[in-house]
């Protein structure tokens, strides 16, 4: 049996275009997957079925078999075995953090709750902040509080909703390299949502791609940068330069060699200095502009260059 089984989904909002369409996925006990898509396909909305909290039209969710009610069909919406986590922490900005971490568990026994905040506390060592309020903490702690509150529950299930948006590349970083590592010790499974790939791939090889409320593919890094399903799934990696004379049919800039005497002409037209690479901007004899790789940093605007590449590197869609 499917552990958690997302079937046939359709939403719309009111008149407006369907935000989800025959929407389907399987999720394996303790996987972690990430679901990309560019905003507005459909990411949060699909969230907050799957958490109960969003009617749908049409499909299924199952956790181990049992169906997830949506609004409409239970007086009190949404699941404890399934959580979900904003992007916007969503604090008590009044509470301390051992306080928010407690927050839902209002109902259980005094020793039990006490004992599960210490322990989410250690494991997401947040104890030298216990007494702290939202407000001392940055960003990527106050989201650790986040968290914590919602695995209080002992969740089976976290859904992530982009949670590290308002935080810079640093601090995203360290915050998925200490989750990652939360997760697995949990065994909890996790449907990471976010636009960013670098992100994607920082917290899992399991991809979800996701484009206007459609899944366009599901696969490990390698394969869907190697075979793309679309246009949408291949652009997500990098630039794609058209190839003249072959229509819909494109080569990657790291799939580019530039030579000096034979290949395809062209003219550098910009320089970019990145981390690995310059990035040069060309131009072509049909005046189409292309980017490639200089990794030996030696070309220089106005240099006359030669392009070749592997044709199996190309991209037909
Ligand atoms: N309650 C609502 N009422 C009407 N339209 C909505 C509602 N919630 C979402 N939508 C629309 O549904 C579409 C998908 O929104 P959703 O938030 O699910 O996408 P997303 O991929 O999560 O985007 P983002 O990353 O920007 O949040 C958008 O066009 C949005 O305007």
């Amino acid at each position: 049996m499917t552990y958690l089984k997302i079937s046939s989904i359709n939403k719309s909002f009111g008149e407006e275009k369907p935000v989800l369409m025959n929407f389907s996925l399987d999720i394996d006990r303790g996987q972690v997957i990430s679901l990309v898509g560019e905003s507005g396909s459909g990411k949060s909305t699909l969230l907050r079925i799957i958490a109960g909290l969003e009617n749908k039209n049409s499909g299924d969710v199952f956790l181990e078999g049992e169906q997830i009610l949506s609004p409409k069909e239970k007086l009190v919406p949404g699941y404890d075995e399934i959580q979900l986590v904003f992007q916007e922490y969503q604090l008590f900005p009044n509470s301390t953090v051992e306080e928010n971490i407690g927050r839902p568990l209002i109902r259980y026994d005094k020793k039990y709750k006490k004992q599960r905040i210490e322990e989410l506390l250690k494991l997401l060592n947040l104890e030298p902040f216990r007494n702290k309020l939202p407000r001392q903490l940055s960003g990527g702690q106050q989201q650790k509080v986040a968290i914590g509150r919602a695995l209080s529950l002992e969740p089976q299930v976290l859904l992530l909703d982009e949670p590290f948006s308002s935080l810079d590349t640093i601090q995203r970083r360290e915050l998925i390299f200490e989750l990652k590592e939360i997760f697995q010790k949990l065994q909890v499974t996790v449907v990471f949502v976010t636009h960013d790939l670098d992100d994607a791939l920082q917290m899992t090889d399991s991809l979800v791609i996701m484009h206007q409320g459609k899944l366009i593919q599901r696969g490990s890094p390698e394969d869907i940068f190697e075979k793309p399903k679309n246009i949408y799934a291949a652009k997500l990696f990098s630039h794609l330069n058209l190839i003249p004379e072959k229509p819909k049919t494109y080569v990657r800039p790291s799939d580019v060699q530039i030579f000096k005497t034979t290949g395809l002409p062209a003219r550098v037209i910009e320089k970019q200095y990145l981390v690995h690479y310059n990035q040069l901007t060309v131009s072509l004899a049909d005046k189409s502009v292309w980017k490639v790789e200089d990794k030996n940093r030696v070309f220089e605007i106005g240099d006359r260059v030669k392009l070749k590449w592997d044709e199996k590197k190309e991209l037909s869609f």
